[in-house]
This record gives structure tokens, sequence and C-alpha cells, in this order.
């Protein structure tokens, strides 16, 4: 047994090679090449990155479902690879296919995933819970992707894990079922358990994660909470931003310093953009009080999480 106050998981500098390639002359084609993660019990870590940066490959890794070929993998103490027989009843996964036998009805599904475990969750409380009753008697291979999804998120909780994967949770879910999802899952937190999830949707990450590995190109390339990680820019490189609206044809540029730079997206919509300090409010406002313009709307934004991922690994992500 590993201490309570230990990980759930660690992974650390992970190396997995795929092949023989034959595009590469037979030769193999590392996709991992260092991810290093901690998870602990009681928070949602998120493994962020954009499509292909080796997300669902770690997890796979981290789950034994994929061998390694380097680095160390430590889950509840236990390596993967060579899990005892208790392992697997202790970890939850729930894979972006969901793997669900397409016949099967999700109620019936979920009853008899129950009964392989000691002691199960209540398959009526996750049927409300995931809104799945709306769909019980219908077969898994007609749900939409978000039913699926759901029925596969419910499917990895029954048998009470106390380590939940979840690959891209939101994947397919409208805006009601992934305020359900989500809403679950920051139960099952705080209920202590560890939550390691992939997506590429940093708006995921930003509403979920208490902490956020960004991976690139097969490797960890930032970690921190999303606080950290949005402070992590030095404050020359800060970019904020001040929209207004006003009446159009203004010219607040001639107002402000040469750093910031000042458009029009639309006639009557201003955006003051660069590395804003209290001051430049100031000169703003002293502005619009000289031209006598109250601004009918007015919003200031931070450097985002996309700013920093951007930053640091040169890819956009969706
Ligand atoms: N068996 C394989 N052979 C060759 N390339 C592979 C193999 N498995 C994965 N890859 C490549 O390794 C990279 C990482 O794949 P992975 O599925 O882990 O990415 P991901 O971050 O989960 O992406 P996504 O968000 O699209 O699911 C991708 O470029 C993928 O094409």
């Amino acid at each position: 047994m590993p201490e309570p106050t230990a990980p759930a998981l660690i992974i650390d500098g992970l190396i997995r090679d795929v092949g023989p390639i034959p595009a590469l002359d037979g030769r193999m084609k590392r996709i991992i090449s260092g991810v290093y993660l901690t998870a602990q019990f009681g928070q949602v870590t998120a493994l962020l990155g954009a499509n292909g940066a080796g997300k669902t490959t770690t997890i796979e890794c981290a789950q034994g479902l994929q061998r390694r070929d380097g680095g160390t993998i430590s889950l509840l103490g236990e390596d993967p690879d060579k899990p005892s027989a208790a392992l697997r009843a202790r970890v939850g996964v729930m894979l972006q296919d969901g793997g669900l036998p397409p016949s099967a009805h999700p109620l019936p599904l979920l009853r008899h995933v129950a009964h392989m475990y000691e002691s199960p969750r209540s398959v009526d409380e996750l049927a409300d819970r995931l809104g799945i009753r709306a769909f019980a008697d219908t077969a898994i291979r007609r749900l939409s992707g978000g039913q699926k999804q759901r029925v596969a998120l419910a499917a990895s909780l029954v048998g009470n894990p106390e380590v939940l994967f979840l690959d891209e949770p939101s994947a397919g879910l409208d805006p009601q079922a992934r305020r359900m999802v989500f809403e679950l899952i920051r139960e099952l937190r705080d209920e202590g358990l560890a939550i390691v999830l992939t997506t590429h949707l940093l708006d995921d990450a930003q509403k979920l994660a208490d902490y956020v590995y960004i991976v690139d190109a097969g490797a960890t390339v930032a970690a921190g909470t999303v606080a950290q990680l949005l402070s992590q820019a030095t404050s020359a490189e800060a970019q904020r931003t001040v929209t207004f609206e006003a009446p159009p044809g203004l010219d607040p540029a001639a107002a402000l310093r040469r750093e910031l730079s000042v458009s029009q997206t639309r006639p009557g919509s201003y955006s003051v953009t660069g590395p804003l300090e209290p001051s430049d409010l100031l000169e703003l406002a002293t502005w619009w009080a000289a031209v006598g313009v109250m601004p009918t709307s007015l919003h200031l934004a931070s450097r985002s999480l996309e700013d920093v991922f951007l930053a640091l690994s040169g890819t956009e992500l969706r």
C-alpha cells in the first residue's frame, strides 16, 4: 500500500517508441520522449496538448495498456506493466473510443459491470446523475457520441475506483451534458479521487484542472496550476487587452503609449492591446473625459492559457 499522502500516479521520463515505420526505412519512431506528471488524490490533473502531442499514449502507458520503452511509472505504488490483481479494481478508465459492446443496452451493461466489483457504486445513482435513463432502452450502437461518452464515464466509475483516467471527457457532449459531467468530476475530486484527464481544450483545463501538465511533441513542456501557468509569462510578454464600446470614429491611439496597439474591430468597438499598466487605464479614462465619451461597455482581459501554450510550443490548440 502506498502512503495515504503519496501521489496516486507518478510518471517520470516516459519514453515510447513505435514501429518499425516503413517511411523511416524500417526504423522505430520515438513518439514520447520525456513526459513527466504527478497526480495527487483529491485533485484533477490535466494533460493538455494539441492533437498528436502524446496524451493518449501517455495515459495508456500509465494504465499498462501500452508498454513503455523508458522512464518509470508508479500507479498507486505499483508498476502498471506488472500490476497486482488488486490494481485493476482500484483504477477506472474512460478511453476515447469508449470500448463499449455495441449491442448492449446501457443499464443492463452497467449492472453487469457492477457485479464484477466488490464495492460498486450505485448504478441507479450514476444513471440519474449522467442523464442515462433517457436513452436506457437504446442499444449502444444507436447512441449519439455524447450519449456513449456518458455511458462510458458511468462504466469507468461503477467499480468505485480511487484513480480515474478520462481521455477527452467532454468530447461530443452538448453544453448541458458537459455541465453534468463537469459537476460529477468536481464531486468525485472532492470525494478524494485522483482524476487524470487529457484534453486539447483549454477551456476544459481552465474549468476543471487543479494542476495542468502541458505536453508538446511527446514531452512535458510546462506544469503548474492554471494561475501559475498564467503568471509564468514575464511582464514584458504579458499582453492585456481593454475593449470598449463608444461612438465610432474616435482616435484613442493619440492619448496612449506607442507600445499599445489600438484597433477598431467594428465601428464603435475599440480594442487596446499590449503591456497595459494601471497608468494606461488612467490615460484612457482621462481621454474619455476630455472627448466627453462614456463607454457603453468596458472589458479588461489578461493573458490566457492559450497564449502561454502558444508561447511554449508554437502550436495552437483548437
Ligand atoms: N502505433 C503508432 N505508430 C505510429 N505513430 C503513432 C502510433 N501511435 C501513436 N502515434 C503517433 O504518436 C503521436 C501521439 O499520439 P497520441 O494519440 O498519444 O496523441 P494525442 O495527444 O492523444 O492526440 P489526440 O488529441 O489527437 O488524441 C501522434 O502523432 C500519433 O500519430
